[in-house]
């Protein structure tokens, strides 16, 4: 392995999910977002379908989001400190982006399964671009995805939201508990 190859591989090992508490300005610019489109649209896609769009959540939108959100915990019982917290969520990352899937479930080549496969392989080199452009990052969804008025805020008929990734500068080096199985387990040999 050169040199190149060994810092590239080191840095996408390094990296581990940073919630929106530890996410500070700036969030990536819409050239670097651009950047990281570029890498998800690199992931494997049976039958190059792209299922999927990502909405970017930045700046005036964050609060129209954070509305939604609020309306959306009232919706659901919760109480106005309950909406706060809900609308927070919306506020404090500099950048949010909505991950909408939009499966072709009729398609005749490609069932269902791999499309949502290939969504997460266009989210996974979406945050690992992110990670090596020194952003941090965090996945995150919860029953507000199923709202209606959120979902037909962001999605066209036939499409469903999956959630949000968080983007920011991270406040701390990202870092993560070791819970998942080492490589070993997860790599077996078939005979
Ligand atoms: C589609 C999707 C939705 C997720 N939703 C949440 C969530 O609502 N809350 C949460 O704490 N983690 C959620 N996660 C998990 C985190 O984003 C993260 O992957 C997990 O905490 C593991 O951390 P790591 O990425 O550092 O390994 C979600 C992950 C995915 C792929």
């Amino acid at each position: 392995m050169n040199q190149a190859q060994d810092l590239a591989l080191q840095a996408l090992l390094g990296r581990y999910s940073v919630g929106p508490k530890h996410l500070l300005e700036p969030g990536p610019s819409p050239e670097e977002l651009e950047l990281m489109a570029r890498a998800a649209l690199r992931a494997p896609d049976h039958g190059e379908l792209v299922p999927w769009r990502f909405k970017v959540v930045r700046g005036a939108a964050r609060q129209r989001m954070a509305e939604l959100f609020a309306e959306a915990a009232r919706a659901a019982g919760k109480g106005e400190e309950g909406a706060q917290m809900d609308a927070e969520r919306a506020l404090r990352p500099p950048v949010s982006v909505a991950i909408v899937a939009r499966i072709d479930l009729g398609h005749p080549q490609v069932p269902a399964h791999e499309q949502w496969v290939a969504l997460g392989g266009a989210l996974a080199q979406f945050m690992s671009a992110a990670h090596l452009l020194g952003y941090g990052g965090k996945m995150l969804s919860g029953a507000k995805v199923r709202n209606p008025q959120i979902a037909a805020a962001f999605c066209e008929p036939g499409e469903t939201l999956v959630g949000w990734l968080a983007l920011g500068t991270p406040a701390k080096r990202p870092e993560g508990a070791q819970r998942k199985p080492g490589p070993q387990e997860v790599l077996q040999l078939w005979a």
